[in-house]
């Protein structure tokens, strides 16, 4: 299969990074750093989550968040909804795409949403039909695709079956999260030749985390599967809070230099980007998770 010529960067830093940050991180923060990389040229920013401030206290104050944004057209600012009460205050909120998640793990669904996962698919369908009739998109998530911090191992097979359920009900595109990054090329490209016979590839998404350090690898093995949509995070922020151990996102900036190396567009500003950053980093007072971004400032 011959490589994508354009890739879609979903950038996840200012929710799925921010999320794990254990110190308060203000509004104004938030708003700056999606800001950035609107300017940066990300055409895709989740910017928050309308979920449950006790179970992800950091992802308080996303109604704010958006008040305060300077939204471009053509931009998508996307947040997470758990249940209908989350989409409802993310459509208050002016928000025009939700995405929401489930798990191929059985342990992982209740620890993160405290559910089933078939509890949680049915949980979404009166979101399904909210968002229909107010014409917002909703984009899903299957998390644990290749490994659950509490089950270990997961399937190809088992993931499957979440990803099409996530498709029937309307997500338009369903990304699937290798959480705890325990991946490699050969499960990644396992993983979409099963999913794909399913779901088709141009509605799939590439979620990787970098934890055993292959989420780069695992995101070529992905646009040799046809892949050319990738959730990543600048700075490699994140992790997440109901996964023990799971380090950042894959660094936005280190996929953009993939890209750029393989001749595939991003319309993104690598400067830019790593200048966003840097910045982001300095206010969490903590070392940035990009390789191409700490080899570039320190030159
Ligand atoms: C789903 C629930 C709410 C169920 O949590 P629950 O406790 O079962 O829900 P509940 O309906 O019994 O409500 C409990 C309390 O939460 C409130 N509540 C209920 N819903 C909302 C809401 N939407 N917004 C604000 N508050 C809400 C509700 O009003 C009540 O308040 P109380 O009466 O106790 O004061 C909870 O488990 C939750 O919020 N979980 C979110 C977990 C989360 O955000 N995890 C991180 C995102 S997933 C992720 O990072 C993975 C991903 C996507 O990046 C891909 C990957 O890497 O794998």
């Amino acid at each position: 299969m011959s490589l994508p010529k354009h890739v879609r960067l979903v950038e996840v830093g200012p929710r799925d990074g921010l999320q794990n940050e254990a110190q308060p991180i203000s509004v104004a923060d938030k708003v700056r750093l999606v800001n950035d990389l609107t300017e940066a040229g990300l055409a895709y920013i989740e910017v928050g989550s309308f979920v449950s401030p006790k179970w992800v206290p950091q992802m308080a104050g996303s109604a704010e968040v958006f008040a305060g944004i300077q939204q471009r057209p053509g931009v998508t600012y996307a947040a997470l909804a758990p249940n209908l009460r989350g989409f409802e205050d993310a459509l208050a909120a002016g928000v025009k795409e939700v995405a929401v998640f489930a798990a191929a793990s059985e342990a992982f669904s209740q620890r993160n949403i405290n559910c089933s996962i078939s509890e949680s698919l049915k949980r979404f369908e009166p979101i399904m039909d909210a968002a229909r009739s107010h014409g917002v998109r909703v984009r899903g998530y299957v998390s644990c695709v290749l490994g659950c911090p509490y089950e270990g191992k997961v399937s190809a097979e088992q993931v499957a079956p979440v990803a099409r359920a996530l498709h029937d009900m309307g997500c338009y595109e369903v990304s699937l999260g290798d959480t705890i990054g325990t991946g490699t090329a050969g499960d990644t490209r396992r993983l979409f030749e099963v999913v794909s016979a399913l779901v088709p590839r141009e509605q799939l998404a590439g979620h990787f985390h970098d934890t055993y350090g292959q989420a780069l690898a695992n995101v070529y093995a992905s646009l040799l599967e046809g892949i050319s949509v990738f959730d990543s995070s600048v700075a490699g922020l994140g992790g997440c809070p109901y996964a023990k151990g799971a380090t950042g996102n894959i660094a936005s900036e280190d996929v953009v230099y993939l890209l750029q190396g393989l001749g595939i567009e991003t319309g993104i500003d690598l400067g830019r980007l790593i200048a966003a950053g840097q910045r982001i980093s300095g206010v969490l007072g903590r070392d940035n998770g990009s390789r191409v971004a700490r080899a570039c400032s320190a030159q």
